[in-house]
């Protein structure tokens, strides 16, 4: 294991190379974005190459469809998929109904249609996305840029009298201009400190015009990978509501790591 790791790093690569285990040969999987998400391509690119593993990919942005691809996975597209057997992807926050914030990386749009399309939706994290309630991290909404301060307006408008504990919205920007998504759409972050009805807030949000779509993902995650930076690995899934505690040995696989880290 290289040294120069940080244990956070080291949590995501086992929380990766733990999901890899829900992945047969046959399947269409959903990739997701993310740091996190990074560590999972590369792990199946390895098992690609070097196990025979037989996967169709569908990334979720187009960093992930580049990474994908330069790791040896074949990449298909969703409508060529129609319908996937397992996505895998990152979170920003996870609670305990395993509901999430998720678009950090502006990536929420493809994230969400591809997770919807799956079997089953595998999240991959470290402990420190884990929350009581959502809403510390600033939730992404994808908005058009046609009248985006009008929709932005709006937004704070519908926030009035929610379960929420702040109001206040910002464009993303990346540097001096706005960010802008895969889709040629850009971000507001709803610094919202706490969600108290995140259901509810979704369907709000969703309605109003110029609004693509939010990054609360509510009863669309099945499992929860969590990977700790001393290598264990704690699995929760809520189909049958169990906690499964597994630890993963990273010094076994020492030539892997130092391979996929390179
Ligand atoms: O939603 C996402 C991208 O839109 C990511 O999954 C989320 O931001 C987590 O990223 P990371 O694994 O880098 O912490």
């Amino acid at each position: 294991m290289p040294s120069d790791l940080s244990p956070i790093d080291k949590a995501k690569f086992v929380a990766a190379k733990q999901a890899t285990t829900y992945v047969q040969s046959g399947m269409k999987v959903g990739l997701g974005t993310g740091s996190t998400a990074a560590w999972l391509v590369r792990c199946l690119g390895e098992m690609v190459r070097d196990e025979g593993l037989r996967i169709k990919g569908v990334p979720t942005s187009t960093r992930t469809a580049e990474l994908a691809r330069g790791a040896g996975i074949e990449v298909i597209s969703l409508d060529e998929a129609k319908w996937l057997d397992l996505t895998i992807d990152g979170a920003d926050e996870y609670d305990g109904d395993l509901n999430l914030i998720k678009g950090g990386g502006g990536a929420l749009l493809q994230e969400k249609i591809v997770a919807t399309a799956s079997d089953q939706m595998v999240v991959i994290a470290d402990v420190s996305k884990q929350v009581e309630t959502l809403g510390a991290f600033p939730l992404p909404v994808e908005v058009i840029p046609f009248g985006w301060q009008t929709t932005k307006t709006l937004i704070e408008e519908s926030l009035i009298g929610m379960d929420v504990l702040g109001n206040t919205t910002s464009l993303r920007m990346n540097g001096e201009t706005p960010f802008v998504t895969d889709e040629g759409n850009h971000i507001l972050d709803l610094h919202l400190h706490r969600i108290g009805n995140a259901r509810q807030l979704s369907l709000v949000i969703n309605q109003i015009p110029g609004v693509v779509e939010n990054g609360l993902f509510i009863d669309i995650c099945d499992s929860v990978v969590i990977g700790y930076g001393d290598g264990r690995v704690e699995v929760r899934d809520i189909t049958n509501g169990t906690t499964d505690e597994k630890t993963f040995d990273f010094l076994d696989e020492d030539n892997l790591f130092s391979d996929i880290a390179d």
